[in-house]
């Protein structure tokens, strides 16, 4: 079971002990620093489908007790890598009320306050997301960066549902959105470089994206998210609230990351 958090005794540096690739190499996430760029003219911009979705389309939300998530679906996906790859479902990590920095991925060691993540899969060469998790050309992950700011109105399409999951496994339907209006306006530049899922069991079967450019979100909505979940079940006498669920930088070891910008 999935027993692994954030901090204490299960926390990141007791992941190893259950789930032995997050003590391995091409983890993820990195410290995405200037000596470790190179430009890479063939990088072309990310192309997606399907992502505006009908508000008569439901979506499962839900608190899977490390996250908040949303499954997406399977008429979704990336066009332009080499493989098509199909969405699986998309997550946020964040910080809390009282350290407003939470993102995963770090730009020359600035940690941004929270981080979305749309998971796909290569559906090419495999019929889900579970027999993809483990194969090193298994999953495509887009990551943005999230900075307080601009209030933001996409993000609102499922930050009104919140209260419905506050526990660990609680689920609800929401209508139908653009999805693509989480992503920043720029998908031609980006990040992107071999490594792996964040959380265990860390499988290094992630081909990383991670946009240039961040999005932005108010505080007061990013307090919603920070504040509003469990990590635990309704029923358990001690509610756990889930917030500083982000893993810390990993080493790069001899990895590059390529870039599709020049300045
Ligand atoms: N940062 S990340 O992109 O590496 C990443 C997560 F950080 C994360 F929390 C999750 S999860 O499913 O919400 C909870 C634990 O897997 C997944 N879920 C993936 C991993 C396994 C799996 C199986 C089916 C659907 C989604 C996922 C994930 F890929
Ligand atoms: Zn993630």
């Amino acid at each position: 079971g999935d027993k692994w958090t954030y901090s204490g005794p299960d926390g990141e540096h007791h992941w190893p002990n259950h789930y032995p690739y997050c003590g391995a190499a091409f983890q993820s996430p990195i410290d995405i620093k200037s000596e470790l760029l190179r430009f890479d003219p063939t990088l072309r911009p990310i192309e997606i489908q399907n992502y505006n979705l009908s508000v008569n389309e439901q979506l499962t939300l839900g608190n899977n007790g490390h996250s908040v998530q949303i499954s997406l679906p399977s008429k979704m996906h990336i066009s332009s890598l080499a493989h098509r790859y199909t969405a699986a479902q998309l997550h946020f990590h964040w910080g809390s009320s009282s350290r407003l920095a939470g993102s995963e991925h770090m730009v020359n060691s600035k940690q941004c306050a929270a981080e979305m993540h749309v998971v796909h899969f290569n559906s090419d060469k495999y019929p889900n997301m579970s027999s993809a998790v483990d194969k090193s050309d298994g999953l495509a992950v887009l990551g943005v960066l999230i900075e307080i700011g601009e209030f933001n109105p996409a993000f609102e399409h499922f930050l009104k549902f919140i209260n419905g999951i506050k526990y660990r496994d609680q689920k609800v339907q929401v209508p139908g959105f653009n999805i693509r209006a989480l992503l920043p306006a720029r998908l031609d530049e980006y990040y992107r470089y071999d490594g792996s899922l964040t959380t265990p069991p860390c499988y290094p079967s992630v081909l990383w994206t991670v946009f240039r450019n961040h999005v932005t979100i108010s505080r007061k909505q990013f307090m919603t998210l920070a504040t509003s979940i469990y990590s635990t079940h309704a029923q358990e006498s001690v509610p756990v609230s889930l917030n500083g669920n982000y893993r810390k930088p990993q080493l790069a070891d001899s990895r590059v990351v390529l870039v599709s910008f020049k300045e």
